[in-house]
């Protein structure tokens, strides 16, 4: 028997391939598996238009047994098989893929669909074994045939002895190296994971003798071992089912199963798309926040299936950022597979799918939020954070679609509101949609600079998250009302008050130019308030940066040193005031030292460091004295 050479390309090909192509060794079975799967649909669609053949869809299954002994793990299927001119071609030269012949040949009907397209897949048996060996009988024929290889210098084709149609393939699988463990190959269990891993929903059942134990009959505690044929394979996949014919159950068991997290989901969102692109999805949004999600180990992503294969265990380009806490599959027969089915080209599809996906999750996120607002609220205190960076990063280029999924606590409410909320409450005088930033709603509820719009009753949203403000700046406007914070240098309040505080500030000039001569440049100005009641004094901020951004900001590793236009504000009625007025007409010492314990107590109220806290403490002493 001669041996023939693989064609050249091919030789140089098989060598690239078995280093380069797939990153995993263990997709070889699923490679098998998924080619014995096609061989069977072809079967099916043989029998469509040939009448001597029936096809019963009991007599095809693919069997797969690992002989330690022998080091050989075989992988049987029942399908159409291989004349000797298809094992020639098919497996003499690589990249020519028989099943893209068959399907450009056959119009595939009925919704099955072939997934082989490049004819490299059968190849990656060579990177766990040192020989394969394929039996294979076609359909309709009498003879068989074993095309046998060692990989590399080519292969043999020899009539061999085979019942039933179909084809085996046997793996020689190779000894264990210091870097790598082909004994894992051999081992029964090892493979129904990787089964059950890539090919759990391949249509035809894939069956493995396994070894069970057993308490021995009649005994309570001797076992025994016994053989026991399993299928190993789920078949029907839970997103290609009716909804309604699925209950929450199957939906929270299917969470569990597929590992997607330790808790039950809050919510389940199953979509069939049968359009421009055709596509199942099942996806849900986690009850609890994975306890690596706001670390950069977090990885976002979806499985892929593609015609009920694993192709991908996390798809990123499936999920926009700010929907990273879903999880889930997606399974589409329209997807072009690049040559290792690991990776995908950036496919026209694929970013169909995604752009469908996205709009999705977010109306079920709104219906969410209008029909369970609780579970809603659950789910925002939860990944609310990762809608408000959505909102923040790349321009702002998401801020139309998030918005109406934010939520703050909201000063008259008692509860977290939406914006849309807050807006429809407005009065008419309102120019502005309020909010105050702090550590928290306790903090915030305490500020001087919450007073006066308290008291005019106007709702403040608290901003108690670092990015919170960062995301406002972003959104500028909601439904055309500008977002203004409480301690900003205008508050469009009304326009008596404004010309009062005006005229007072005139009265005032040289003392308030005496204060900030001492405080040099820690404050951009000393001022009038508008907003202070009781209080004596606060700090405000002209300009972009607030002070709770400041705090954000400096906090960064490489900050700018980015400051806010801090103005020192006082209220005019309280007595303190008075105090300041006297000592600036007769006593500069007394000024000095009011205006520093002043200052540094609007700091304290802002949650700021004290420059110089014994300088602060000995000032205080020295007002008691
Ligand atoms: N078990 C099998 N039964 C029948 N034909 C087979 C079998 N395995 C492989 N073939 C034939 O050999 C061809 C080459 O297989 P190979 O896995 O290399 O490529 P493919 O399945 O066409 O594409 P892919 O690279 O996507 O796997 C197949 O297209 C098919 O015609």
């Amino acid at each position: 028997m001669t041996k023939k050479q693989f064609k050249a390309e091919s030789k140089r090909l098989l060598e690239m391939m078995i280093n380069s192509i797939y990153t995993q060794k263990e997709i070889f079975l699923r490679e098998l598996i998924s080619n014995a799967s096609d061989a069977i649909d072809k079967m099916y669609y043989k029998a469509l238009t040939d009448e001597t053949i029936t096809f019963d869809k009991d007599g095809y299954y693919i069997k797969v047994v690992a002989d330690k002994e022998k080091r050989s793990l075989t992988i049987t299927d029942t399908g159409i098989g291989m004349t000797k001119e298809d094992l020639e071609t098919n497996l003499g030269t690589i990249a020519k893929s028989g099943s893209l012949a068959f399907k450009t040949e056959n119009e595939l009907k009925d919704g099955h669909d072939i997934i082989g397209q490049f004819g490299v897949g059968f190849y990656s048996a060579f990177m766990v074994a040192d020989e394969v060996t394929v039996t294979s009988k076609a359909v309709s024929t009498d003879e068989a045939f074993k095309w046998k290889s060692d990989g590399a210098d080519g292969y043999t084709i020899e009539p061999a002895e085979k019942e039933s149609y179909g084809t085996e393939i046997v793996l020689k699988v190779k000894e264990n190296t210091e870097e790598e463990n082909y004994d894992e190959y051999l081992d029964d269990y090892r493979l129904k994971a990787i089964i059950k891993k890539y090919s759990d929903f391949i249509r035809y059942p894939i069956k493995m003798e396994l070894t069970e134990r057993k308490l021995k009959e009649g005994s309570d505690n001797e076992g025994e071992e016994s053989k026991e044929v399993q299928t190993i394979n789920s078949m029907v996949p839970i997103w290609r089912k009716n909804k309604n014919e699925l209950t929450l159950e199957d939906y929270e068991n299917f969470y569990k199963e597929k590992h997607y997290g330790f808790d039950k989901p809050l919510k389940h969102i199953h979509i069939s798309v049968d359009g421009a692109v055709r596509y199942n999805a099942i996806l849900y949004i986690p009850e609890n926040i994975p306890f690596d999600f706001y670390t950069k180990e977090y990885e976002k992503g979806l499985e892929l299936y593609s015609n009920g294969v694993l192709i991908m265990n996390k798809c990123a380009d499936l999920l926009p950022d700010h929907f990273s806490f879903v999880k889930g599959m997606v399974d589409s027969e329209d997807l072009s597979l690049n040559i290792s089915r690991e990776i995908l080209q950036h496919d026209r599809q694929l970013k169909l799918i995604a752009k469908n996906i996205k709009s999705k999750i977010k109306s079920q996120l709104l219906n969410l939020l209008k029909d369970e607002r609780e579970k809603y609220e659950q789910f925002y205190q939860s990944f609310g954070r990762q809608l408000k960076y959505g909102v923040y990063t790349d321009f702002g280029s998401n801020k139309e679609a998030l918005q109406d999924l934010l939520m703050f606590y909201s000063s008259t409410e008692k509860k977290m509101v939406t914006l849309d909320e807050y807006v429809s409450r407005m009065a008419d005088d309102q120019k502005y949609i309020y909010y105050a930033s702090g550590e928290s709603n306790e903090r915030i509820e305490k500020l001087p600079q919450m007073e006066l719009v308290s008291d005019k009753g106007f709702e403040v949203l608290y901003f108690t998250e670092d990015i919170d403000e960062f995301a406002i700046k972003m959104v500028a406007t909601y439904k055309e009302k500008e977002f203004k914070s409480v301690s900003s240098g205008d508050l469009g309040l009304d326009e008596d008050q404004e010309s009062k505080v005006e005229s007072e500030e005139n009265d005032h000039k040289e003392l308030f130019a005496a204060m900030k001569k001492v405080l040099e440049d820690k404050v951009k100005n000393v001022r009038v308030s508008k907003r202070l009641k009781t209080h004596p004094v606060c700090l405000a901020t002209d300009g972009e940066v607030t002070i709770e951004m400041e705090k954000i900001l400096q906090a960064m590793p490489d900050n700018q040193n980015i400051k806010a236009d801090k103005v020192l504000e006082l209220n005019t009625n309280h007595e303190v005031f008075q105090s300041l007025k006297k000592a600036f007409e007769t006593d500069q010492e007394k000024l000095n030292l009011y205006t520093k314990l002043l200052y540094n107590q609007a700091l304290l109220i802002e949650g700021l460091p004290l420059q110089d806290p014994v300088d602060f403490t000995n000032d205080m002493c020295k007002i008691m004295v």
